[in-house]
């Protein structure tokens, strides 16, 4: 069935999603600019995993000319262009062995703001450039067996058959760590689809086309938490932290790793972004805070969402920004919208706003979102974030089970102003979309309302489920290598995966490594055996004369060993596994118990 999109604005294709590949390009992407004007990027960004490891990559930088964007055609041109500078961008800040640089030169910054600001996302690596704009199709003979019949479209983004065109490392954890999640994404073609199919079953009032919309909802969730649990086939936990992820931290709370102001994008002035794509335009990306108001020493590692993005002194503009992440993606963002799932300011985030001045009623109300969530729109392409509010304001799911249930008692719903909206709803148009014609008929079976928040409560339980494997994962890959309970790789270790995630064979691993627990401790300040010299900023370890030889254990930006009572951050600079933990609880109070 094909969906009428008549309820939303605009056409689909205007969004740059498709039924197909939901917020994926419809087409792959391109794997370089035609025009030759280009090859300076082309070239550099095609090497820049040899420049890392030469140590020139910042030299082969600053003789790149300051090219003009003018010269770029077509949409699929300037994600090109957005994929290649964020690569330019983050290997230049985040080089390999060297101190994190507070500048991005004119070659670089100038081209990066422009181009941005035509897709009406940041200046930053994204989950749009590693991601939704990185991959190609293998199209390598694929042994499918019978029972697994698969059509074209589904075997052509099949995550066995699919390449990314940029890593920063050249490895294959790097290359899987995004394939997952582009695997994932292309399932967002179904959940786009399912959307539109929902919102006609809403306007029609036709109860089955909401409830196989929901159990179509369930079914994609499922097989995204299968492909999200595929990352631990092909990407080793340690490769990814030491090596693959501080390439990915941006240059907001990122003080603790050697970046106080952020970053100066050489040549640009910040300009209030305008509102064409449906930007927030909230408190936390377009306040300016000059760079002395930042946050006091005992308060450094301790991260805010809140934080301003932007600063500047003696007319020096430093922006902040954060770092890649799939929180970026609208795909999970979506499926929140369609199940009305709300989420909040966190305890901290409300005591921030209220020393800010803003009043804790409209704070806790206006609203619902957590501001983090609803920060990271502004990394995703302006056109999704326009489709995702353009959805939202369109279609409400859930006030239409509340109301189409009215002989079920609720008991846990989550505030007072639910109950409002299911008796409001009737008078009250929303925003003019023909969803405001839908009239309560209270004409459905008892058996048939059971049924019908039965399977909404299941498309809950199906995220909440996503939520819990992603959770797992982040222990895993971010949690306990930071804590130290993940070795990274030891020189002369041939089977190091084994006995990295082994941590009961790690002390046999420090006799033969010479004391790798004491590096550890001496990080965290528990020893003074083995100490680390400091070299451009980089911890390596020595002997007890301090004879520095290169560490087995060195810290670069966000790789970096933690105390166990100090703060995971994660690349936006969250407080990561408290920030996981909130979301997926709000989530699965979202169900609604009978
Ligand atoms: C090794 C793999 C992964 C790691 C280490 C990881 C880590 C994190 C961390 C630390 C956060 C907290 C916020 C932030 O820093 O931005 C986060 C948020 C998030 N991640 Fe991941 N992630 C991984 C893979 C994925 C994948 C494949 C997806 C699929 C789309 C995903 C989806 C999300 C979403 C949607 C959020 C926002 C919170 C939510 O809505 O539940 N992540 N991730």
């Amino acid at each position: 069935m094909v969906s009428n999109w008549d309820f939303m604005p605009a056409p689909l294709s205007e969004y740059d999603i498709s039924t197909h590949n939901g917020f994926l390009s419809p087409e792959p992407p391109l794997k370089r600019i035609s025009d030759p004007y280009y090859k300076p990027w082309e070239d550099l960004v095609s090497k820049i995993v040899q420049y890392q490891l030469s140590g020139g990559f910042r030299e082969m930088i600053h003789d790149l000319p300051t090219l003009s964007t003018d010269k770029l055609v077509g949409i699929k041109e300037y994600q090109r262009a957005y994929v290649v500078l964020g690569f330019l961008s983050h290997g230049y800040v985040w080089s390999l062995h060297k101190e994190p640089k507070e500048e991005l030169p004119k070659c670089i910054s100038i081209p990066f703001c422009e181009v941005s600001e035509y897709l009406g996302i940041n200046p930053v690596s994204t989950n749009a450039s590693v991601v939704l704009w990185n991959w190609e199709v293998l199209n390598s003979p694929k042994v499918v067996s019978d029972s697994e019949v698969k059509n074209v479209d589904e075997q052509e983004l099949d995550l066995d058959n699919l390449a990314t065109l940029l890593t920063f490392t050249g490895s294959p954890d790097e290359s899987w760590f995004y394939l997952v999640s582009v695997a994932i994404e292309s399932k967002g073609g179904k959940i786009v689809k399912t959307a539109g199919d929902i919102a006609n079953a809403i306007l029609s009032d036709d109860l089955s086309g909401v409830v196989s919309g929901l159990e179509d909802v369930t079914k994609t969730i499922q097989l995204m938490t299968k492909l999200l649990v595929r990352m631990n086939e092909k990407c080793d936990p340690y490769i990814f932290y030491w090596k693959i992820r501080p390439y990915l931290a941006g240059w907001e709370n990122m003080e603790s790793v050697g970046l106080h102001n952020g970053v100066h994008y050489d040549g640009t002035k910040y300009i209030e972004t305008k509102d064409a794509f449906g930007s927030l335009q909230d408190a936390t990306t377009s306040k300016f805070v000059p760079v002395f108001s930042s946050k006091s020493e005992g308060d450094k590692n301790k991260p805010s969402s809140r934080r301003s993005s932007i600063s500047g002194y003696d007319g020096t503009y430093y922006r902040k920004y954060a770092g890649g992440s799939a929180a970026q993606s609208s795909i999970i963002q979506l499926i929140d919208i369609i199940l009305g799932i709300r989420h909040y300011p966190s305890e901290d985030e409300i005591a921030e706003d209220l020393e800010a001045g803003l009043d804790k009623s409209k704070l806790e109300k206006t609203p619902p979102g957590n501001p983090y969530l609803m920060k990271m729109r502004n990394y995703m392409p302006g056109l999704h974030r326009k489709f995702l509010q353009d959805y939202a304001n369109a279609v409400k799911l859930r006030q239409y089970i509340l109301r189409s249930t009215p002989d079920i008692v609720k008991r846990n719903l989550l505030d007072e102003s639910e109950f409002s909206e299911i008796i409001n709803i009737v008078d009250t148009p929303s925003n003019g979309s023909q969803a405001s014609a839908i009239k309560s008929k209270g004409k459905f079976s008892l058996a048939q309302q059971t049924e019908l928040i039965k399977i909404y409560n299941r498309s809950i339980s199906s995220l909440k489920t996503f939520r819990d494997a992603h959770i797992s994962i982040v222990t895993r890959y971010v949690a306990e290598p930071a804590r130290g309970n993940k070795m990274p790789p030891q020189k002369g270790d041939n089977n190091t995966k084994e006995k990295a995630s082994n941590s009961t064979n790690t002390s046999l691993q420090d006799k033969v490594n010479g004391g790798i627990s004491n590096i550890i401790n001496y990080v965290k300040g528990k020893s003074t055996e083995n100490k680390p010299q400091a070299e451009n900023g980089i911890k390596i370890n020595g002997d007890a004369n301090g004879q520095g030889k290169i560490s087995n254990v060195y810290e670069h930006g966000l790789a970096k060993i933690i105390d166990e009572d100090a703060v995971v951050l994660g690349t936006g600079g969250t407080d990561a596994i408290e920030f996981l933990k909130n979301i997926r609880d709000e989530t699965f109070n979202s169900r609604i118990d009978s």
